[in-house]
C-alpha cells in the first residue's frame, strides 16, 4: 500500500507539487496522467526515495520512504532516461543488481532473456533508446520489486513491445501482488492497463478514480424513433450530454445499465445502440468543467 498525505515540493519557492493526497493499494496499477510540468516526475522521484519532500508523509506499507534502505530493496524506478553504468553491458548489469538487491532472481532474468531477445553481451549504450527501456525492464522485473515505479515507460517503445511489456507487468501484478505507479501526459497509452487513474494538473491532484467505477456508472447511447424523441425521456435520464446526429440522438448517460435499458425500451426507439465511450470521453463528460478546460491533459 502506498500512502501520501499532503505532500509538497518546491524548487526555487516555486512549488512543483502541493496538497498531493492519494492511496494506491497493493496490487493496484496506478496511472499518474498530467500534461508537461505537471508535477509528475517530481512526484514520482518523492516516491522512488529520490527526492525528500518538503512537506507531507510519503508511506509504502507503513514505512517512510525516503532514506530507507530497507524499502529501496523492494522498490525499483524507471525513470523517463533510464540510466545505466557506463559502458556496461546487460550482463554486467545483472551482476551489478545481483549484489544491489536481495530479492534478484537469476531465474527471472534467464526467462525474460528469452521474452526480450535482448543480446546481453552488448553494450547497452549501443542499443536503440527502446531497446534501452526494454533493458530496463528486463533488469527491474528481475529484481522482483513489490512497488515497481515508471516515469513515461512507453516512450519510444513500439506497439508491439508496448503490449509485451504491459503483459509483463500485468502478470507480476496478478502472481505476486505488485503494486505499479505509472506517470504519462497520455491517457490512452496506459488507459488499457491501469485499475486507477489520476490526473495531476499544475502539482495538484485534481481527482482520483476507480476505472471499473467509472465505467459502470456512465454510457453513451445512440437512439431514434419515428417522431422524434419522446418528451420527457431525457429528463427521466441523468443525461450529461447530448447531440444530434442526424435522424439519431447520441446521449451520454449516468446510472446502472440495467435501469437505462428499461427505460429506454419503454419508449419503442426504431434505433437504440449501445455505443463504446473512451475512458478519455468519460473524463470529459464526468468532469463537466474541468473536463473541458484540462482536455489537453487527457487526450
Ligand atoms: N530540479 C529542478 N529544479 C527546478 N525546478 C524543477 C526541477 N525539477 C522540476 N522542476 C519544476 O517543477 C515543475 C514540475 O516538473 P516535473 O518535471 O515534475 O513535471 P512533469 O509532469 O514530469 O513534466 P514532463 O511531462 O514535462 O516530464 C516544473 O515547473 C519544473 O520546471
Amino acid at each position: 500500500m502506498i500512502q501520501v498525505k499532503h505532500i509538497r515540493k518546491a524548487f526555487n519557492s516555486q512549488p512543483a507539487v502541493q496538497n498531493v493526497d492519494m492511496n494506491i493499494r497493493q496490487g493496484s496499477i496506478y496511472g499518474l496522467i498530467g500534461s508537461n510540468g505537471a508535477g509528475k516526475t517530481t512526484l514520482i522521484k518523492m516516491l522512488a526515495g529520490i527526492y525528500k519532500q518538503d512537506s507531507g508523509e510519503m508511506t509504502m506499507d507503513g514505512e517512510p520512504v525516503f532514506g530507507n534502505t530497507a524499502l529501496k530493496d523492494r522498490i525499483f524506478f524507471i525513470p523517463d532516461q533510464p540510466y545505466f553504468l557506463p559502458q556496461y553491458t546487460t550482463k554486467q548489469m545483472a551482476h551489478f543488481y545481483r549484489s544491489m538487491y536481495s530479492r534478484w532472481n537469476g531465474q527471472r532474468f534467464e526467462k525474460l532473456k528469452e521474452v526480450f531477445e535482448i543480446d546481453m553481451n552488448k553494450k547497452i549504450h549501443t542499443f536503440s533508446k527502446g531497446v534501452q527501456r526494454q533493458v530496463a525492464f528486463w533488469l527491474g522485473l528481475s529484481t522482483m520489486p513489490d512497488f515497481l515505479i515508471l516515469d513515461e515507460p512507453m516512450d519510444g517503445l513500439d506497439p508491439v513491445v508496448r503490449r509485451k511489456v504491459k503483459n509483463l507487468l500485468v502478470q507480476d501484478v496478478a502472481e505476486r501482488e505488485m503494486t505499479i505507479l505509472v506517470s504519462s501526459h497520455n491517457l490512452r497509452e496506459i488507459e488499457d492497463f491501469c485499475d486507477h487513474i489520476g490526473i495531476l494538473h499544475k502539482g495538484q491532484l485534481l481527482l482520483e478514480k476507480d476505472i471499473d467505477d467509472l465505467k459502470s456508472d456512465i454510457h453513451k447511447v445512440q437512439l431514434a424513433y419515428k417522431d422524434g424523441i419522446p418528451e420527457g425521456l431525457t429528463e427521466q435520464l441523468s443525461v450529461l450530454h447530448s447531440e444530434r446526429r442526424g435522424s439519431v440522438q447520441v446521449l451520454i448517460v449516468r446510472g446502472s445499465e440495467d435501469e437505462i435499458v428499461d427505460l429506454i425500451k419503454k419508449t419503442s426507439p426504431v434505433i437504440f445502440d449501445w455505443l463504446p465511450l473512451t475512458l478519455e470521453e468519460i473524463f470529459i463528460y464526468e468532469m463537466g468543467d474541468i473536463g473541458y478546460a484540462i482536455k489537453n491533459v487527457i487526450v
